[in-house]
């Protein structure tokens, strides 16, 4: 079972441009889709759909059709009292891929929202193969809850991920070893955040990716996923480093690419792979979900595992 928290879930809506974003413009589009999102929702849709039961803590109302969308969708939603409504981001996506979010701070919670959410994932924690805390935090959380969380999962066992950006990732970081996740998966911005390299850098040249990577490992994060785009992802783990390189993939959509790559890797851990093998399944499912439109999550028969590259990187030390 992969246990999944959401503190800032939220309505994925998708508009779908046939031409250019311009802005200042009026745009007619033909379709808007909707879709219940937040990356643990995300991970937790794609873990159900490769048939491994996922439990999501999310905020939100009982009989909120956001739950009733997740239920329906075979994931054991687990609502914990929300603070207000789920909030509501906005994709807006061109033909050539080209994805433009709009994500909104969703409503602003109190602690006492916050120790549900806390209490509701430690109390389930110990029976996951994983434990994912992933997204941004709502209004009003302190940047540290997901590493004063990790900290308290430790106590009671089991493993842990952590995907988050920003001030909550700074505060995770900053808090390490005693933070230390099993797993995180920054992205090469995110990265080059607190490693103090260039972005851009980093995206294009796994070697750099992985020496910054290296040192989240040397402070005692167990795994680093570093999700590249296009350029594929590279994986640090204390036995070395590892770069893949996706298919050739007609980009729709890249949002969730990231969620569907981090759930790869816990189905190839999960299945007892080897690192190069979990981060050949990581690409695989960021990829596919990169060609698929709005915040879809691909099913395993959309993978293209064996068009995945994979090459050692030697010593990143
Ligand atoms: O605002 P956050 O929490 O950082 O990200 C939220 C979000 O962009 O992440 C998912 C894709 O990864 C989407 O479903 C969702 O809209």
């Amino acid at each position: 079972m992969i246990l999944t928290l959401t503190p800032n879930p939220s309505i994925d809506r998708t508009v779908a441009l046939d031409g250019e974003l311009s802005r200042g413009q009026v745009h007619r589009v033909a379709s808007v889709t909707s879709q219940g999102g937040g990356k643990g929702v995300n991970i937790s849709r794609a873990a159900v759909g490769a048939g491994i039961p996922s439990i999501a803590v999310v905020p939100a109302q009982k009989d909120d059709p956001f739950v009733l969308e997740l239920l329906t969708a075979g994931i054991d939603c687990r609502p914990v009292r929300p603070a207000g409504d789920v909030r509501v981001n906005l994709t807006i996506t061109e033909p050539d891929g080209t994805t433009t979010k709009l994500n909104s701070p969703g409503a602003e919670v109190l602690p006492l929202h916050l120790e549900l959410m806390a209490q509701a994932v430690l109390v389930r924690a110990s029976t996951a193969s994983w434990t994912v805390l992933a997204g941004s935090l709502p209004a009003g959380a302190p940047a540290g809850f997901y590493a004063e969380l990790v900290r308290r999962l430790r106590e009671v066992g089991g493993r842990v991920a952590v995907d988050t950006s920003e001030a909550p990732l700074q505060a995770l970081v900053d808090g390490l070893p005693g933070s230390a996740p099993d797993l995180m998966k920054p992205n090469g911005e995110e990265l080059a955040s607190f490693t103090g390299g260039d972005p851009e850098t980093l995206e294009s040249d796994p070697v750099a990716t992985a020496a910054a990577a290296r040192q989240l490992i040397d402070r005692g994060v167990g795994a680093v996923l570093a999700t590249l785009g296009g350029n594929g992802a590279v994986l640090v783990t204390a036995e070395g480093a590892w770069h893949a390189t996706p298919p050739p993939t007609t980009v729709v959509s890249t949002v969730g690419a990231g969620d569907s790559s981090l759930f790869g890797y816990l189905l190839g851990d999960i299945r007892g792979l080897a690192a190069p093998d979990r981060l050949a399944l990581a690409v695989a499912y960021g990829s596919a979900a990169a060609g698929l439109p709005g915040t879809t999550i691909p099913q395993p028969s959309q993978l293209r595992t064996e068009l995945v590259g994979v090459t050692a990187l030697g010593d990143t030390s």
